[in-house]
């Protein structure tokens, strides 16, 4: 049964989800990734794959940009299709000293400056969070020459608004790195009580610009961070 942004059936999507924001990055991740890739959605270009892996099933789909975006799409993936994880496989700025450019970022949990959150539960500030299960294997499979930086990240609203000291004060706090989609993104698999994880690319660091990748990079850089989510989707 179609939704309104999903033109699949139930059972042409895997019970495991990897979710870049861009849709050509999720085209080049099932190309290189998956067995037999089998275009099962591309309602306005937000295109979606269904594969194997060492003969299991996978799928990979873009979430677009911002947290509307991906909650809608996780939404329905959970709600409609099925899915039991979504491991989201974008790219953030670093922000915290020693997150290097081209480094991996697991989120454990997310700040944000967004209010959907602050809908859910009448009085509270949510705790947006990881799964447990997923970040713990995400990590596990990191290897002695990955760069991995585990930790928390802000999912901003704005992409070129920032509020003057903001991104310094979030450096004080040590946070990650910048990105716009994590915060709904537990907060959405919190309520289907289903599982979540984002695993990010540095492309770019706000307090030194020198080793910042280029658009083309930050498409198809991201070897280390979709080896770790693919180990956290199949674990
Ligand atoms: O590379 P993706 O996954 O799209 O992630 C980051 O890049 C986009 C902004 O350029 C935002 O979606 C941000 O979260
Ligand atoms: O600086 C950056 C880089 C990636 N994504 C963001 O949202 N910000």
């Amino acid at each position: 049964m179609a939704t309104p942004h999903i033109d699949a059936e139930p059972g042409d999507f895997a019970p495991a989800v990897l979710m870049p924001g861009d849709p050509r990055r999720a085209q080049r991740i099932a190309e290189q990734l998956l067995d037999r890739p089998r275009l099962v959605t591309d309602v306005r270009g937000m295109l979606g794959f269904t594969g194997q892996v060492d003969g299991r099933p996978l799928s990979v789909m873009g979430s677009g940009m911002g947290q509307p975006s991906i909650s809608i799409y996780a939404t329905e993936l959970f709600r409609v299709f099925g899915v039991e994880r979504i491991i989201r496989v974008g790219t953030c700025g670093g922000i915290a000293d020693g997150v290097e450019v081209g480094s991996t970022v697991v989120a454990l949990g997310a700040h944000t400056d967004s209010a959907m959150n602050q809908q859910r539960i009448p009085g509270i500030n949510f705790s947006a969070v990881a799964s447990f299960g997923l970040a713990r294997a995400a990590v596990e499979a990191a290897g002695p020459g990955d760069r991995v930086h585990v930790g928390t990240v802000v999912s901003r609203d704005h992409f070129y608004f920032t509020p003057a000291g903001q991104s310094e004060a979030l450096a004080a706090y040590g946070v990650l790195g910048v990105e716009m989609e994590t915060a709904a993104l537990y907060a959405v698999a919190a309520e289907f009580h289903r599982e979540a994880l984002t695993v990010l690319t540095v492309s770019d660091h706000l307090f030194d610009h020198s080793s910042d990748m280029t658009a083309q990079e930050r498409e198809t850089t991201f070897q280390t961070s979709l080896r770790l989510a693919v180990a956290a989707a199949l674990s």
